[in-house]
């Protein structure tokens, strides 16, 4: 499977404010370039985080036809993935819509009733971790995807499952956005967050680089580890 992450980040390297409230930072350009990525990917992937604080809905804007196009003839919406070591997404969240498929990337330690709820809800369960209650095994359960005919996957983030994507050696590609803006906050989610690495961090490419709107898209290829 070739992995994707896109993310958008004000320049001190922040996804979103202390509050984890979402933030405009990028302009209506970027968020064209952003559709353009989504309707490349077989699916777009984000944490039960972005799920709780956004409740996004990850499809493409119908409106867009050059959107369309770049489909290639694949019909509708790329499926949408959730990766939810306890099943927190809420039954009502909008991604459980009928738009496209959901798959819902779950831990042992979701209980049969929950993982039975979400189901009837409209995700498709995916168990793949033990019964860890921080972390989906993204190994397995890419693995998975990939035997459900996901080939290209894009992950928008938030900061915790980036991080595990390149932990996990996962990610092909980088796509960061840089917003001309400052956000700071120490604690406010950044492009990689988890543990972070004191050794073998991912070493990238620098591959493109484009001005939009106000700010800049840093295009990268992964390497490898130093
Ligand atoms: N600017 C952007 O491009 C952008 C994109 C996405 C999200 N965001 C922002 O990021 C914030 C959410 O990010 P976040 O880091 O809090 O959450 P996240 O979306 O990265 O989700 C993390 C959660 O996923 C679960 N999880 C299960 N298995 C995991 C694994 N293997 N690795 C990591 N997490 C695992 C855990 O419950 C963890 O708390 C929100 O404020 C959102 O607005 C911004
Ligand atoms: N590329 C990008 N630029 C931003 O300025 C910003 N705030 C996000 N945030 C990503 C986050 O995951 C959002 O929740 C989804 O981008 C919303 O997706 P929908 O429009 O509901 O499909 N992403």
């Amino acid at each position: 499977m070739h992995v994707v992450v896109n993310a958008a980040q004000s320049v001190d390297g922040k996804l979103a404010t202390r509050n984890r409230e979402q933030h405009r930072i990028s302009g209506p350009e970027d968020f064209d370039r952003v559709d353009r990525v989504r309707a490349a990917a077989d699916a777009v992937l984000v944490g039960v985080g972005t799920i709780l604080a956004d409740d996004p809905h990850l499809t493409l804007d119908e409106e867009d036809r050059r959107v369309e196009r770049l489909r290639n003839g694949r019909a509708g919406h790329p499926a949408r993935v959730v990766v939810d070591s306890t099943g927190r997404t809420p039954t009502d969240a909008r991604i459980l819509d009928d738009a496209a498929t959901t798959y819902l990337l779950v831990s042992e330690a979701t209980p049969t009733e929950r993982r039975e709820a979400l189901t009837e809800a409209g995700a498709a369960v995916i168990v793949a971790g033990d019964d860890d209650r921080e972390c989906v095994d993204l190994t397995a359960g890419l693995d998975i995807l990939t035997d459900r005919g996901i080939d290209r996957l894009m992950v928008e983030g938030g900061g915790e499952v980036i991080y595990s994507c390149f932990a996990a050696g996962l990610v092909d590609e980088l796509h960061v956005y840089v917003g001309s803006m400052v956000i700071g906050g120490r604690n406010a989610p950044t492009l990689a967050d988890g543990e972070g690495f004191i050794e073998a961090f991912p070493t990238l490419d620098l591959v493109g680089t484009e001005r939009l709107d106000d700010g800049i898209v840093l295009s990268y290829e992964v390497d490898g580890r130093s």
